[in-house]
């Protein structure tokens, strides 16, 4: 990646970390580096988006910091979900309120289940930009021709369609992406700021919505129930209060994505009046990729000095040491919430991966909050080609992850799941019993398999069972 440099002979505020600027990380080797073929296009781009506003504030970036810090402690449950990749011709409504409520009604279960608040975090408004497995592709272009062209990194570097137009890195979808996340985002809050929301009216949640969505019976009446019930212990704390919890009539939401294109994240990295900080303001919690997690590598360098919480992937093949030394790199300070550890092992290596990794951190003493992303480590690949998950790996990992965190008492704070609010057929498995025949109905990822609607819900319920019974 190049482009243009900030000015870096203003003042630094004094608690940048040592060597340390917004673009800093430009000295350092960038894992899943994009080519732009025109540097000045892309410097003007970088530029544009460096005087645009914000898209979140450092004051929510706090506040999501110390739910992070309940949750490290077992005191809030994390639910963190949505699409592998967003993409820009999604920036509908029912796309994103289907999205929100899916999460609103996962949400509500998981607190039923746990017994704790539970803080929702979006893979949205930004989870445009994708690593790759190969950088590049081979395929037939309309002509019959076969060439290979680079593979497609997500909304914001190129476009998907197989022609050599489509799959240069633009940097104009830089802009383009700010601008859906700004839509999406404002769409968001007024959802989530209203009526939409209100735990008083869990009926407005209700799964008439989704009419081509229809439940199994028995995941029907289980959801009714947990939210009548939910209703009720409401209105009785707020008989005995004699005072309405206001509160409930709006839920906080977050949003999150991979901090895959450094030329977006840097762009909106400032420091803010009162603070002393540098903050990535395109998301509340930002987090790295299983590939580009390098600890001499461009990522860690960008991420070590924001003062945003931090996620990082962790797959089975990933050290104990070398994760110490992500999180001393990452907290120097040792931060209550800054570093969220998203595990991703696969149903067949958890259970030899968690156990070394779990008790090398908790003798560390260093405070980090670990969720379980039962996705990453489970995808196949059909005869046919499509990658899939299966329902039945992603709950066993989870059942595993939880597991091995109580057996080295630590403390699973939450999962992270891809998934839509859509009816699609991408992961096979579930009470509705999708198989490899189905998946041809509606597959619609632009990357990797997600849970649909039926399957999101039905997998909310049976961690709550397991939470509940632990
Ligand atoms: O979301 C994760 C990665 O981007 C994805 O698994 C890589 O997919 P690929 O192997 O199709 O490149
Ligand atoms: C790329 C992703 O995950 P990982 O870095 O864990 O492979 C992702 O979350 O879409
Ligand atoms: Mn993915």
């Amino acid at each position: 990646m190049t482009g243009s440099k900030r000015d870096t002979t203003a003042p630094k505020p004094s608690t940048a970390p040592r060597g340390w600027h917004p673009d800093s990380w430009r000295e350092f080797p960038v894992a899943q580096g994009i080519t732009y073929p025109d540097p000045a296009k892309l410097a003007a781009a970088v530029e544009t988006l460096r005087n645009m506003p914000p898209l979140v504030t450092s004051w929510e970036i706090e506040r999501l910091k110390k739910h992070l810090a309940d949750a490290q402690e077992g005191r809030r449950f994390i639910l963190q979900g949505g699409d592998c990749a967003e993409t820009l011709a999604d920036t509908r409504p029912r796309v994103i309120s289907a999205k929100l409520k899916i999460l609103m009604q996962m949400s509500l279960v998981l607190v039923h289940g746990s017994m704790k608040p539970v803080v929702r975090i979006g893979r949205i408004a930004g989870q445009y930009a994708k690593p790759r497995s190969q950088p590049t592709e081979r395929g037939k272009l309309a002509d019959g021709r076969e060439v290979e062209l680079p593979n497609y990194f997500g909304d914001l570097v190129n476009r998907a369609e197989f022609t050599p137009e489509a799959r240069a890195a633009d940097p104009q979808l830089l802009l383009a992406g700010y601008q859906h996340a700004a839509l999406t985002l404002n769409f968001v809050r007024s959802l989530t700021e209203g009526g939409f929301a209100d735990l008083h009216h869990p009926e407005q949640w209700d799964l008439a919505f989704f009419e081509n969505a229809v439940l199994p019976g028995t995941l029907r009446e289980e959801y009714q129930r947990t939210s009548r019930q939910l209703s009720e212990a409401l209105r009785f704390m707020e008989a005995l209060g004699e005072k309405t919890i206001d509160d409930l009539t709006r839920v906080e939401f977050y949003t999150s994505h991979e901090g895959l294109n450094l030329e977006y994240e840097s762009a909106q990295t400032r420091t803010v009046p009162r603070r002393d900080q540098w903050y990535d303001l395109t998301t509340h919690l930002p987090w790295i990729g299983e590939r580009t997690r390098q600890l001499d590598g461009a990522h860690v360098e960008f991420f070590r000095g924001i003062a945003n919480p931090v996620g990082v992937k962790i797959s089975a093949s990933a050290k104990p040491d070398e994760v110490l030394r992500l999180i001393e790199t990452l907290s120097p300070d040792d931060e209550p919430g800054k570093i969220v550890l998203i595990t991703r092992m696969g149903v067949r290596r958890a259970a030899d991966a968690l156990p070394g990794l779990l008790s090398a951190i908790k003798a560390s003493g260093r405070r980090v909050l670990w969720i379980c992303d039962p996705m990453h480590g489970n995808t196949q690949t059909t005869s046919s080609g499509r990658k899939t998950r299966d329902f039945g790996d992603i709950l066993r990992e989870i059942e595993i992850t939880m597991d091995a965190h109580a057996a080295a008492g630590t403390v699973m704070g939450g999962v992270h799941f891809e998934l839509t609010g859509e009816d699609v057929t991408e992961c096979v498995g579930g009470a509705a019993g999708i198989t490899e025949g189905d998946l041809e109905m509606n597959y619609a990822t632009a990357c990797d398999p997600r849970l649909n609607y039926r399957q999101a819900l039905e997998m909310a319920f049976s961690i709550a069972r397991k939470l509940r019974n632990r």
